[in-house]
């Protein structure tokens, strides 16, 4: 059962016609930053941990609709075969790890942090389960519930405004058969936090997907090129704290989880890398349906939206401070890339975790 607090929110009217969009917050989004990377110290990290619902929802109330334009409905890389198409490969992601999680028909299942709900609606289509989204960006929860509604989907996949650090409070201990979180855990000020909610609303057997952003191995903090890239992800992806590989997996275990199965999936041997998307290299098109979403990329295709914005922002049709965010985007592309290169960065860290029977 879920909590009154969840089925009120559950039966919350869209407000229509009325921005919900926090101004203020997009307009002073890249101060949480210093935009020196040697001057962003500890205690800019530490403020942006404190303040995580400002960093991330003034990020989003910003990049959402730049996100739709450029990339879609699902807010999320992938891995990509020879020839596959672009949105072909974000669908079969999402599916892989329905699969891993083993979601099946009429699961009851949590989408932790699920942006315009592209991947609840996919993979509802794909395993027949019941999903919930939980988003703290009600710009996003609307315009998720929109898309649902649109899809014919209202009855099967429903969304919340929410903290997923606070999921216990919002939907009650062992609520879930699953639970899956895609690139977004990575916005939470501590992932022993947020892990610690997930493990509790799931049932006992229960198990929880996540495809994790974290900084490799190899990362070291007191290298400046390696702090340069990660100040970079971390201002342009509204990320407080982009943190490594290890502090994730000890996350897992320390809040009871029993790890079945891990991987980087950006070390696979993959003849089309990750990242090809955000690259601006237009020799890696893959099929001529994705021209649209890699010529936008290209040095000409970011001075077209970059003039485009800055002219719908000087006419007051997207909130001040959506420039900002839009250079703050280009940043996250080129620290991205960069990341990946240089092998500091992944977007795809899987893990799949079971909460023991016996919980
Ligand atoms: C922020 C997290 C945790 C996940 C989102 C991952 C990706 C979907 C985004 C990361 C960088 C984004 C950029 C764009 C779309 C969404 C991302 C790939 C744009 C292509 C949107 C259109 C802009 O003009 C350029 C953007 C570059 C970065």
């Amino acid at each position: 059962m879920v909590s009154d607090s969840s089925s009120r929110a559950l039966t919350e009217q869209p407000k229509n016609g009325t921005d919900v969009r926090n101004r203020a917050g997009i307009a002073s989004y890249t101060a949480h930053w210093d935009a020196q990377s040697s001057q962003d110290t500890a205690a800019h990290t530490s403020r942006r941990k404190d303040h995580y619902t400002d960093v991330v929802n003034g990020y989003y109330d910003g990049a959402t609709e730049l996100y739709e334009y450029g990339w879609g409905e699902s807010f999320h890389f992938c891995r990509y075969y020879k020839g596959e198409p672009f949105y072909q490969a974000i669908a079969r992601h999402e599916h892989y790890l329905a699969h891993m999680a083993r979601i099946k028909k009429g699961d009851k299942v949590l989408d932790v942090g699920c942006g315009v709900g592209g991947p609840a609606r996919e993979i509802a289509r794909f395993t027949d389960c019941n999903i919930v989204g939980v988003n703290n960006n009600e710009f996003q929860v609307l315009r998720a519930r929109k898309k649902t509604a649109k899809a014919g989907l209202s009855d099967q996949v429903s969304f919340v405004k929410g903290d997923f650090m606070a999921l216990v409070e919002q939907f009650g201990e062992n609520s879930f058969d699953a639970v899956y979180a895609i690139e977004a855990t990575c916005h939470a000020p501590s992932w022993e936090g947020v892990y610690g909610q997930i493990f509790k609303v799931l049932k006992p057997g229960g198990v929880f997907g996540v495809y994790e952003w974290c900084m490799s191995d190899t990362f070291d903090q007191s290298n400046p090129r390696h702090k340069e890239i990660q100040h970079g992800i971390e201002l342009g992806n509204g990320i407080p704290e982009m943190r490594p590989i290890a502090l994730a997996r000890d996350a897992l275990k320390t809040v009871g989880f029993e790890i079945e199965h891990e991987e980087d999936l950006a070390q696979r041997d993959d003849p089309v890398e990750w990242w090809f998307s955000i690259s601006g290299d237009l020799s890696k098109c893959q099929s001529m349906w994705d021209f649209p979403t890699l010529f936008r990329m290209t040095k000409v295709g970011r001075n077209i939206t970059g003039y485009g914005v800055w002219a719908l922002e000087k006419l007051g049709l997207v909130p001040k401070g959506t420039w900002d965010v839009q250079e703050a985007l280009k940043v996250a592309a080129d620290s991205l890339v960069a990341g990946a290169k240089e092998n500091l960065f992944t977007p795809m860290m899987l893990f799949v975790a079971r909460k023991p029977h016996s919980q």
